[in-house]
């Protein structure tokens, strides 16, 4: 644990990245302190996947500085520390797979060369039980819905008690009830003191658990502060977000994300 209390969890200075020949990133500052929740806004294509992308290392970056929990993301190792939900592809990722079993490879970084105990087993069992999807732990993970997928996928990168969450539009293409549950379990994480990183396309129920939203535009870094109050509210016509998860024939969904 960070004795000061003070060094970011996060810290990004100045980071470019280009995607084949595409500047995609252009010289972004951000930086999430401890216990802090981000929400990561802007338009399509504004680069908000690349940026967490580049943060967790899966997308290179042609210049500036990346640090993790202050370390610099090249020599930082400690990944059980940082749970990562990508943006929706199916949980079961075409092989077939329990959701027991998928939560489970969530956890492979807190066993010990990969043996599962009574405490990791109870962990799986903890982090379905807090998404709501305890019972349906032996079901195979591809006949679940979209919304119950991404329900599996937050227990994943919950089951290995992170300090630092990362979310790629985890409300993206989820039902109702589902976004319901996914609020609460985030309420439950920042309670924790879990920090939190969360890509959206409108603050919409998460809301409340906000402390500051940073808006990138075109690769840059338009706002960072109090959320913009406009941004959750669809007010401002003519500034379309058109979902790439949107079911086919829903038309844009207008965010008022200042695109
Ligand atoms: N593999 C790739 N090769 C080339 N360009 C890419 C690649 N992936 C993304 N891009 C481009 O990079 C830009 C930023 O993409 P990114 O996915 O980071 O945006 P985003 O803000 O997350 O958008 P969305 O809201 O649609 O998810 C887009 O113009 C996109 O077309």
């Amino acid at each position: 644990m960070d004795e000061a209390g003070t060094e970011p969890v996060i810290s990004l200075r100045k980071v470019s990245a280009e995607l084949g020949a595409r500047p995609v990133l252009r010289g972004i500052d951000l930086t999430v302190g401890r216990g802090e929740v981000v929400a990561l806004l802007g338009a399509n294509g504004s680069g908000k996947s690349t940026a967490v992308r580049s943060i967790i290392g899966q997308v290179p970056v042609s210049s500036g500085t990346i640090e993790l929990f202050g370390t610099p993301r090249q020599s930082f190792r400690d990944w059980a520390r940082l749970g990562y939900v990508p943006q929706r592809t199916t949980a079961s990722g075409g092989v077939p797979s329990t959701v027991a079993e998928v939560v489970s490879s969530g956890r492979l970084s807190r066993t010990r060369f990969g043996a599962f105990r009574a405490a990791d087993r109870e962990a799986v069992r903890r982090a379905l039980e807090q998404v709501g999807m305890a019972d349906r732990a032996k079901d195979s993970a591809g006949a679940l819905s979209g919304g119950q997928q991404q329900r599996v996928l937050i227990a994943r990168a919950l089951v290995a008690e992170p300090e630092l969450l990362i979310m790629d539009e985890p409300m993206a293409g989820v039902d109702l009830g589902s976004q319901e549950v996914l609020a609460r379990t985030l309420r439950g994480q920042v309670e924790a003191g879990t920090t939190v990183l969360l890509v959206l396309h409108e603050l919409g129920p998460l809301e409340p658990l906000i402390d500051r939203a940073v808006v990138l535009r075109d690769g840059c870094v338009l706002h960072d502060g109090p959320p913009p109050r406009a941004l959750g509210q669809h007010a401002l016509p003519g500034h379309d977000h058109v979902h790439p998860h949107a079911p086919a024939g829903t038309g844009p969904i207008r965010t008022g994300l200042l695109s």
